[in-house]
């Protein structure tokens, strides 16, 4: 059995959805196929522009089949790839022959393990794994999660009625997305809880590279799933019935050692501290949020090149190296020379940007067209939330490949922001902005425009001057 379409889209996550809207505005007469293995499909709503080029947005879960008219559907599995002749095969038998392919197969949890017994640990992807951890979640008193980036984060924060130990290579919390101020920051404001009508001062502090992060640190870099808010629509009690808000047990510069089964009671996990110590802590299960790995389980008549991360090396256009096939989102590795504000992290953010060029790259290509890159990969931005507050990334914000020669300029006031510049040769080159701070827009003129802020000096931050208007 075959079929023909001019668009063929693989995933339906949120980099093939928007591949496909795309495309359907593009080319609203083609043919496009959007093919998924599940039959939730995600997909951006409710888009705010809060700066020139960040946007905050929702992801709705939605049947395959309220897709619209524009797109066709089909719930199978990509099997086999034949770029030469252009025609795919599913998992089902079905051939399918395309013009232009785009492969959007997303990604899955990197898991830690010890090529131990594997069933007590636990990863995080998408609903199925989450009604896994809340299933395990019933019956638990003690959890460990291992990692610290956005997962770990957010269980660490929403997990309650179960005491949590959550286990970091590094020095503080976080360390994906903030440093060890900001990291501070968030602890205090869940450790304390405000007086009543408090003023907590307003502290602002500027320092060189070596001051702010502990030497150890130093070195290391950092860099059909769920993502904003999926925590809320789920239950993450335990079994502990602690009552109040029982904060998580921190093991800073962690890593287990080894663990094994204890007969009805779970595990028993050895760690070790970087200063060479141990100890031994028994749990329930582990959840490895330990980071996503590109995911494509399908074969292919050449070779599909893979970046070093094993995700689909594409280039500013999101063509891999077969001809007519593209990929966008977790799948895939950004291996064309970045701006100098922009690198790849793997995020509903991007998903939806790089399947969106993955559209208009093939639509232009079908008719001979020329597109160039979206702005959006001028400057990295990424809107979120963490322990509570709203946090916005921009551009290399925490000093990403910035060597040493860069100092930062902090304001925080306990509870209510945190503002963190990374400035390099009197540029902004990155700003943290937790908190409801209004300088989103204004980060990004700076970054982009390079001015110079030397003559400004501390007061760039000073809470009584407007900068907005110093730079509108
Ligand atoms: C727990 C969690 C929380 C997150 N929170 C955030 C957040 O707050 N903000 C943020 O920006 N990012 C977040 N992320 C990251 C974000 O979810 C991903 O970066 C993004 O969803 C990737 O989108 P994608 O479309 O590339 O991949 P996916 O969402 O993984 O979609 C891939 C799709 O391809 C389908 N598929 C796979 N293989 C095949 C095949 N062979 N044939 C057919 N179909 C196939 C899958 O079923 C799925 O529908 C989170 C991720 C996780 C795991
Ligand atoms: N709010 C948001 O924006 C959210 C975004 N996400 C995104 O979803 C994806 C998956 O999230 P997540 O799994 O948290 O991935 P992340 O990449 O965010 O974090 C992975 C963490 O695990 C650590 N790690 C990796 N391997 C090991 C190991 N063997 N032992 C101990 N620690 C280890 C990493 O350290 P190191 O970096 O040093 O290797 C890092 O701290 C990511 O792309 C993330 O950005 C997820 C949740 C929320």
């Amino acid at each position: 059995m075959s079929r023909k379409c001019d668009f063929l889209v693989v995933g339906g996550g949120i980099a093939g959805v928007s591949c496909a809207e795309t495309l359907a505005i593009c080319r609203p007469n083609a043919s496009i196929l959007l093919l998924t293995e599940s039959r939730i499909v995600k997909s951006v709503t409710n888009l705010v522009p809060i700066a020139r080029y960040l946007h905050k947005f929702d992801v709705r879960e939605q049947d395959v089949s309220e897709m619209g008219v524009t797109i066709d559907t089909l719930v199978d599995q990509l099997d086999h790839i034949n770029s030469s002749e252009h025609w795919i095969r599913t998992k089902g038998g079905l051939v399918i022959r395309y013009d232009y392919l785009c492969l959007c197969t997303g990604g899955a949890p990197k898991l830690f393990n010890l090529r131990h017994e594997k069933s007590r640990i636990i990863g995080i992807r998408d609903t199925d794994s989450v009604l896994e951890l809340q299933r395990r979640l019933v019956a638990a008193k003690d959890v460990l999660i291992l990692g610290n980036g956005g997962i770990a984060s957010e269980l660490a924060y929403e997990l309650k009625d179960v005491n949590v130990h959550w286990v970091v290579k590094d020095s503080h919390i976080s360390a994906t997305f903030v440093d060890p101020g900001a990291a501070e920051f968030f602890q205090l404001a869940r450790s304390e809880v405000p007086e009543k009508d408090a003023h907590p001062k307003t502290a602002i502090k500027r320092m060189r590279y070596g001051e702010m992060m502990p030497k150890e640190q130093q070195e290391s870099s950092h860099g059909a799933a769920l993502g904003p808010d999926w925590h809320r629509t789920f239950d993450l009690s335990g079994a502990a019935r602690n009552g109040d808000k029982v904060l998580p047990k921190i093991y800073y510069k962690s890593h287990i050692l080894d663990y094994q089964e204890l007969p009805e009671r779970g595990l028993a996990i050895k760690l070790g501290h970087d200063d060479g110590s141990s100890e031994e802590i028994v749990c329930d299960f582990i959840v490895s949020a330990t980071g996503v790995q590109p995911r494509h389980e399908y074969t292919s008549d050449s070779p599909i090149t893979l970046a070093s991360d094993g995700g689909f090396a594409v280039d500013e256009m999101m063509r891999t190296n077969l001809p007519d096939v593209y990929a966008a989102g977790d799948v895939c590795t950004a291996s064309w020379s970045p701006a100098p504000h922009w690198f790849q992290m793997r995020l509903w953010t991007q998903a939806r940007q790089m399947g969106s060029m993955a559209g208009r790259s093939m639509a232009a290509k079908s008719e001979g067209e020329t597109v160039y890159q979206d702005f959006c990969f001028e400057l990295f931005g990424h809107v979120t939330q963490l322990f509570g507050f709203p946090v916005v990334l921009l551009g290399r914000f925490n000093g990403q490949d910035l060597g040493r020669d860069y100092e930062i300029l902090v304001r925080c006031t306990r509870h209510k922001e945190y503002i963190k510049f990374v400035l390099q040769n009197g540029k902004l080159r990155g700003a943290i902005l937790i908190g409801d701070t209004d300088l989103a827009e204004t980060c990004e003129n700076l970054i982009l425009n390079g001015i110079n802020l030397e003559p400004y000096g501390d007061d760039i931050l000073n809470p009584d001057i407007d900068i907005e208007d110093y730079f509108d």
